[in-house]
């Protein structure tokens, strides 16, 4: 039996403790959030995982495995020290990664504990073949995010305009991956995980735009260089309790969680 710490209770991570409730290879031991956070992790906890600590930090014994999905904080809190430990960390924030510094912290923290981080391809697909094209050569990856106008709430989208009014797609950002996960931690993960698998934060070139005219969270991918070229299209429906977070992003958590412990991992 593996044991899990989810750091984030929210969108994501009640979603993935609703999936992994009677699954009898992995026990959610510990649910991690800030102190304003715990009451509504109780609650999510008493239904969903009644033999689950819900704290606000990782404990130091008896964990297996890290997996967060809270938000780019929660990587310099939380996976960072877990993974000191040589605790393995599963992490659905890649725009974290956009932070100078970051991806070489993860690493050296990841060597000092003799340990891995995974970073989720999350709302994503095709990871794996940009991942695999880019030891051929990689000539252009360029990615667009759309959502509806709700999902870029609380962002720099609403500066200048109001978004619950606007009538045609609207681009929002465009720019490098590095400046579009630091501007909107909440809706360029997805921008970050392309970039780090293709051509890098800085060299990916990305539009957002606000779309009056879809339900979903639609995320194109199209990228070409020595292995050929690729266009993907995912139209991810948003979860009901964050519509800034596609459904996607729970399953994707999920699959690398049974991974680890699968004797057929795919
Ligand atoms: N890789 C991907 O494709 C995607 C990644 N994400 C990432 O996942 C994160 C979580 O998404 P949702 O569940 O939809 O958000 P949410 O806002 O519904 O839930 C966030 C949860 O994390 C907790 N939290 C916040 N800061 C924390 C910290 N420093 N330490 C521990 N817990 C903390 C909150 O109390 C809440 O329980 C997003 O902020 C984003 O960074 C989200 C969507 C797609
Ligand atoms: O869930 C999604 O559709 C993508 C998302 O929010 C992100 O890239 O941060």
């Amino acid at each position: 039996m593996e044991r899990i710490a989810i750091v984030g209770c929210g969108a994501i991570g009640s979603s993935l403790l609703e999936l992994l409730k009677d699954d009898a290879a992995l026990e959610v031991a510990a649910i991690v959030v800030p102190e304003e956070g715990m009451p509504a992790a109780r609650a999510v906890a008493q239904r969903l995982a009644p033999r689950a600590v819900v704290v606000s930090s990782v404990p130091l014994a008896g964990i297996d495995l890290v997996v967060e999905a809270a938000g780019h904080a929660a990587i310099e809190q939380h996976v960072l020290p877990a993974l000191r430990r040589g605790t393995p960390c599963v992490v659905a924030s890649v725009g974290a990664l956009s932070a100078q510094g970051l991806p070489e912290a993860l690493e050296r923290a990841a060597q000092t504990g003799k340990t891995q981080v995974q970073l989720i391809a999350g709302a994503i697909g095709a990871i794996d073949a940009l991942a695999a094209a880019r030891a051929g050569g990689l000539e252009t990856v360029r990615y667009t995010g759309r959502k509806p106008p709700r999902a870029w709430s609380g962002t720099p989208a609403e500066e200048g305009r109001n978004l619950a009014s606007l009538a045609t797609e609207t681009v929002i950002f465009e720019g490098s991956a590095r400046e579009a996960a630091r501007l909107y931690p909440k809706n360029a993960n997805v921008a970050a995980t392309v970039s780090l698998a293709g051509l890098g934060l800085d060299q990916t070139r990305v539009r957002l735009i606000a779309d009056p005219a879809v339900d979903e969270n639609v995320h194109q991918v199209e990228a070409e260089g020595a292995f050929g070229r690729f266009e993907l299209t995912m139209r991810n429906k948003p979860l009901a309790a964050n519509p800034k977070t596609s459904a996607l992003t729970v399953y994707s958590a999920l699959r690398a969680v049974r991974n680890r412990v699968r004797p057929l991992a795919i």
